[in-house]
């Protein structure tokens, strides 16, 4: 029962976040429509046995005339069917557009908001803990939204249109079934109202109990399947992300192993659903075809004592079935009902996550001050950590107490054995990490460029890589201004290719793909600029000539801070800060 509310807790909160957004008013117009247009379709349902009634005794009465008026009646409800049938499809599949297009914005927001797509990729998968579970937001974005709204969407106007079908077929199927005289003995009788209404009660109730004891597994499962579904695309994608290093190292069979073993979960997980839906099946065809013949049998008594026509027994069988339709409203939408509870599972464990993120950054101890008429940068009492492990109250430190004042146009070389926590702190100036504790102040207004050491190429065109993450557009002026960088940088035969679409994290050779870093920092010419080992993959000539023409460019202009392990990168810095076990040194070169 707990479940139960918490499952419609969760999905009322996602639910209203489309109705209380910007897009409120026309999202409840559309929904508003909907529901009256089903009210609608279930109104001329109701006539439509009326009609048939008439139209069937017409037909055993030999009556023309009847005939001709009941045609006539039919091509008015017809038409009227036809064309709310079709704006209804028309307008319930804009609304899920508009829907899904507001809610993959809101959860994108989120997941980019704050860095959480940065922080959530570092957060352990706990597969014993299915509550704790963040895999695959990617999945979560792209797929679970639709397969929610298109679930929660089907049995919310489902079950509103089973509710007031249920009603109204109830009272006719009451008002046909007339009075039933059961004799148990000769002296002993009793009469039954409504003998229909309890037969398709009980046949319905029946029909939903053993249903769901049959199939409720399944919502686990289905969980399980997405789930499943998810590793194994992403053990794809990253094979496609690391080609060249699996085939430099040969390692085909190893991929082959682990991408087959996630595959095996896959499809031993949907062999379970497949057995299962083998029993539900079973007793659904068993279930849906018996219920064809179920009224005749039940209503075949008054037709054979010439109590009801044929026309009547056959509004009788239509109302029952209606009737009990909407009493199987469980059993016939068990499929969709599996969906919507493992996406809205999936879903709310994601929206959680972003909020716990949040939350996290909120509360970090480590406050970022952005002041105006300020030329320096402050570094008061910063201790850096690495994330709590379970068990743990502290977590280990990298950096301890530090204070540092970064003055404008200095150069400062970091450097320190590997792991000692170059990137790390350049990770939290940059706000990314939030482990920690002090106080970080930035000049008001100041632009600043964080390098990393893997530059990133973005999809798109050779000039949108060289100028991210900046948007350029092509001119005379812009493209003079980038193939003068390039030729700068030694990237020249590149000049040409600028609106080249190309996947150009394969096409640029790592040194190259510095080279564009680079660029990227002469075109933007940023006031602080952070570099974590940028020159790694280039020979030492081209990491002295390209830091050479920064400083020309730059050094009057910029901070620079770097991380590097060459000496040859001290000849461009004043001072170096050397990371040693948690303490920091600061001296001069
Ligand atoms: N998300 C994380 N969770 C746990 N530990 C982490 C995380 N990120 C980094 N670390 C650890 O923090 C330590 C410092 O890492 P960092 O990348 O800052 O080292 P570095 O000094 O830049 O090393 P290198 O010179 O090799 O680049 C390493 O021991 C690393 O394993």
């Amino acid at each position: 029962m707990h479940a139960l509310i918490s499952l419609f807790a969760e999905n009322w909160h996602l639910f209203r976040l489309y109705f209380v957004s910007e897009e409120r008013f026309y999202a409840r117009i559309m929904f508003f429509v909907l529901i009256i247009m089903e009210l609608m379709t279930i109104g001329l349902d109701v006539l439509l046995t009326y009609w048939s009634k008439n139209f069937l005794n017409a037909l055993q009465n030999y009556d023309q005339s009847a005939f001709f008026h009941s045609l006539l009646q039919f091509c008015f409800l017809a038409a009227t069917i036809i064309i709310i049938s079709v704006h209804k499809t028309y307008l319930s599949q804009t609304l899920l557009l508009y829907w899904r297009r507001w809610m993959t914005n809101d959860f994108l927001k989120r997941y980019l908001d704050h860095h959480a797509y940065y922080e959530m990729s570092f957060m352990k998968n706990n597969r014993q803990n299915i509550q704790d579970r963040n895999d695959n937001p990617d999945q979560r974005i792209s797929s679970d939204i639709s397969i929610y709204i298109i679930s929660i969407f089907e049995l919310t106007i489902g079950l509103l249109s089973t509710c007031v079908s249920l009603v109204c077929y109830v009272i006719l199927l009451w008002s046909l079934s007339g009075v039933i005289k059961i004799n148990f003995t000769q002296n002993l009788s009793c009469s039954v109202r409504g003998i229909m209404v309890w037969a398709a009660l009980i046949y319905a109730g029946l029909g939903t109990i053993i249903t769901n004891l049959i199939g409720r597994v399944l919502f686990h499962l289905k969980y399980e399947q997405e789930h499943c579904e998810a590793n194994f695309r992403y053990g794809l994608v990253r094979l496609r992300d690391h080609a060249e290093s699996i085939a430099f190292y040969r390692s085909e069979s190893n991929e082959q192993t682990s991408l087959s073993t996630l595959y095996l979960e896959l499809i031993t997980n949907f062999r379970r659903i497949i057995h299962r839906k083998l029993a539900l099946n079973w007793f659904d065809s068993f279930y849906t075809t018996t219920a064809r013949v179920f009224p005749y049998l039940v209503a075949s008594h008054r037709y054979f004592s010439k109590q009801i026509t044929f026309g009547h027994l056959e509004q009788i069988a239509t109302a029952f079935s209606s009737v009990h339709s909407a009493l199987s409203f469980i059993p016939n939408s068990y499929e969709t009902i599996v969906q919507w509870r493992s996406a809205t599972k999936r879903l709310t464990e994601f929206e959680y996550t972003l909020n716990e993120l949040q939350l996290a950054k909120q509360n970090s101890k480590i406050k970022f001050i952005y002041v105006s008429n300020e030329q320096s940068t402050h570094i008061e009492n910063l201790t850096i950590q690495l994330p709590l492990k379970i068990g743990e109250n502290d977590g280990q430190i990298l950096i301890k107490h530090l204070n540092l004042v970064l003055e404008p146009h200095q150069a400062v070389l970091i450097t320190g054995k590997t792991g000692s926590g170059k990137s790390t702190f350049l990770r939290t100036l940059a706000g990314i990490w939030p482990h920690g504790s002090g106080m970080i102040t930035f000049p008001l207004g100041d632009t600043v460029a964080f390098v990393p050491q893997k530059a990133y190429c973005p999809l798109g065109s050779l000039r949108h890589c060289l100028t991210y993450p900046s948007i350029s557009f092509s001119s005379i002026e812009e493209d003079k201004k980038i193939r003068n960088i390039l030729n700068l940088c030694q990237m020249k035969y590149w000049s040409n290719n600028l609106d080249e679409v190309q996947d150009w994290s394969r096409v640029l050779s790592l040194g190259e793909q510095q080279k564009m870093a680079f660029i990227r920092i002469l075109y933007l010419r940023p006031k602080w600029l952070f570099l974590d080992e940028v020159t790694s993959s280039l020979d030492e000539q081209a990491e002295t000539y390209l830091y050479s023409i920064l400083m020309q460019e730059l050094a009057n202009h910029s901070t620079i801070i770097s991380i590097g392990h060459r000496n040859n990168l001290r000849q461009f810095h004043q001072l170096e800060l050397v990371l040693n076990d948690g303490n920091v040194t600061m001296m001069s070169i």
